[in-house]
């Protein structure tokens, strides 16, 4: 497949800004946004801690390996993926097999101060104390260092982030496959 065409896919600890700066970067380059937890709660007709209450996390986990998966498998697409989504071995090999893999990295110092905005849709962290929160934070992040380019996105702005995965796609792009004139 060649480089232009392969989907972006976004990763990262929950809350980073996976689903914000991914629709950001879908509208910069004219591509269609997929956010797998958004295209999960359709299929469900439920929010993601409803699908966690009634079916329990490793219903959710095993449908979201399909999803996540099959989606990954598309072209020309801009993905965010859940949080613990790459945490699954098959998704990783997946998104790494046809994609372009964004890390998206935050010190876990900022990362706290968004807690309290996020625990009421994130049924993961409604489980656990913030020592296991943290716990979390640091053993995911083994998963998210295999990846095509981690960016640190501590004290960014969502659209200096998306600008800034723009430009190097674009970069890649014109180096491994030059435009014609
Ligand atoms: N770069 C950023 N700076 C400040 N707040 C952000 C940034 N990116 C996202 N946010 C906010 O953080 C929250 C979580 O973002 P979201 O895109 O849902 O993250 P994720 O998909 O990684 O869970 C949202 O309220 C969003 O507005
Ligand atoms: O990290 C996780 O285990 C999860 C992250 C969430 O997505 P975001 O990373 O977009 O918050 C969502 O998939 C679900 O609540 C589980
Ligand atoms: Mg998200």
């Amino acid at each position: 497949m060649s480089v232009r065409q392969k989907n972006i896919v976004l990763i990262g600890f929950m809350g980073v800004g996976k689903t914000t700066i991914g629709e950001l970067v879908a509208k910069k380059l004219y591509r269609t946004f997929i956010d797998v937890d958004k295209e999960i709660e359709k299929d469900f007709g439920m929010t993601i801690p409803e699908i966690f209450e009634k079916h329990g996390e490793p219903f959710f986990r095993d449908y979201e390996k399909k999803k996540t998966c099959a989606l990954a498998e598309e072209k020309l697409k801009v993905l965010s993926i859940g949080g613990g989504a790459f945490v699954q071995p098959e998704i990783r090999q997946a998104c790494l097999d046809n994609c372009v893999v964004f890390y998206l990295d935050m010190a876990w110092e900022e990362w706290k101060e968004r807690l309290d905005m996020l625990i009421d849709s994130r049924p993961v962290l409604q489980t656990r104390d913030i020592t296991e929160i943290e716990e979390l934070f640091y053993k995911r992040q083994d998963a998210y260092s295999i990846n095509h380019s981690t960016l640190t996105i501590s004290n960014r702005s969502a659209e200096e982030v998306a600008d800034f995965i723009v430009d190097s796609l674009k970069h890649t792009w014109d180096m491994y496959e030059p435009m014609n004139d």
